[in-house]
């Protein structure tokens, strides 16, 4: 282990289930929710999912290929308070605290489309692809739908359609497509202080997040309890000495589980399952049982000690693909519906007992002065990264 921007950094592979959601039933959608509230993080199957392989494999097509254009084409759509477009090396720092400069990455945000047509200016590399992107936003939403019901079923809210039908246009819906770059030979890249994506939370509801086989680099911060010397002892305050020893570690999460069997002919490389994770606003809105786990993209270490790859650079390009899913602007978060809200995040807990009067068993702070609204939170969030105010 290492100390890395302040925490330890374990080589322990995190262990998420993998899961198939052609089925929606309870069951699944309790797994899912078991994990949701561990992690925040799992594992979806793409085979019971709207994508084929070769859906994702022209999307990361289409991403290199913008990628690669000339900077002068990219700037042209530089990203604005919208959030949408081009934003270039260094140029987003995630975790300010501990970073000395912006992230080793490059980013393209595509905010969803109205009638069919993007709200963006569409750079030339993209150009005549409209339907493509079209096609695979559409896909992201369709298992999103799939995925926030099954989140229904496994909350036991009465209406499963609770959360889906909650998720419409306009809303704040965005496909990102992110390069990590190799590094040049000289660079002067230092693994303690650098980082290819700083620590960070999602902002939305659920993220779907697409990468390829052998180019890792995504890390979790996970907790784990170290136990005083009275480990026998399950008093009270015994406990909360427990929970002080509680240490943050960031665990590497493998591209293709061990736990995944992809389907892999001679002639293609397998494709990864889809990695699902819980952002800030369902956390809220659950009033904190899901969580919405830290998480970064580091540059592997061996690819750094190990010097040139065959282009003369250091190390490997990584691409991926994120999905950052929303409510419809206009949603209240207000009260979830579901008696686990409550059962599972304070047991013991009274109405009386928690800050403020709020009402156990409501997520998103539904009970107090005033219920956000998914944009309002949004907002919020924006403005405490970026310092300025979004549209
Ligand atoms: O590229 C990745 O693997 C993760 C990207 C990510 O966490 C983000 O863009 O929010
Ligand atoms: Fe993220």
């Amino acid at each position: 282990m290492a100390t890395t921007n302040g925490r330890v950094q374990s080589n322990d592979l995190v262990t998420l289930p993998v899961i198939n959601i052609s089925d929606p039933t309870p069951e699944i959608g309790r797994k899912m929710i078991d994990a949701a509230a561990t992690h925040g993080f799992l594992y979806i199957d793409t085979r019971g999912t709207d994508f084929a392989p070769e859906n994702v494999e022209r999307q990361f097509e289409l991403s290199k290929q913008f990628f690669s254009s000339p900077e002068e084409e990219k700037a042209a759509c530089q990203i604005g308070s919208d959030n949408r477009g081009w934003t270039g090396m260094h140029s987003e720092t995630l975790d300010p605290a501990n970073q000395k400069r912006g992230d080793f990455k490059e980013a393209f945000n595509i905010g969803e489309f109205i009638d069919n047509r993007p709200q963006q200016p569409i750079p030339k590399s993209l150009q005549g692809h409209e339907d493509e992107l079209l096609d695979f936003e559409t896909r992201c939403r369709k298992t999103c739908h799939r995925i926030l019901r099954l989140l229904a079923l496994g909350l036991e809210i009465p209406d499963p359609d609770w959360f889906s039908s909650r998720h419409k246009t306009p809303s704040g819906c965005t496909l990102r497509l992110l390069h990590y770059p190799a590094l040049p030979l000289d660079t002067d890249y230092q693994p303690e202080v650098d980082i290819r994506a700083g620590a960070h939370s999602d902002y939305g509801s659920i993220t779907l997040l697409f990468q390829r086989p052998s180019q890792p680099g995504l890390e979790i911060l996970t907790s784990s309890t170290t136990r005083s010397e009275n480990s026998n002892s399950t008093s009270a305050s015994e406990d909360r000495r427990t929970q002080q020893n509680k240490q943050q570690k960031w665990s590497p999460v493998p591209v293709i589980p061990s736990n995944y069997t992809p389907e892999a002919s001679d002639d293609k490389t397998p494709l990864p399952p889809i990695l699902l994770n819980i952002g800030d606003l369902l956390s809220y809105w659950t009033n904190n049982l899901l969580k919405s786990t830290v998480h970064r993209v580091i540059f592997p270490n061996d690819q750094h000690r190990n010097k040139a790859s065959g282009a003369g650079l250091l190390g490997e390009d990584r691409y991926s693909i994120a999905y950052f899913c929303h409510p419809t602007d206009s949603t209240l978060l207000e009260a979830v519906p579901s008696r686990l809200v409550p059962d599972m995040t304070h047991p013991s807990s009274t109405t009386e007992a928690r800050d403020g009067g709020f009402r156990v068993g409501y997520g998103g702070g539904a009970g107090g002065a005033k219920v956000l609204t998914a944009k309002e939170h949004l907002i919020r969030r924006l403005e405490a990264t970026y310092g300025f105010e979004h549209k």
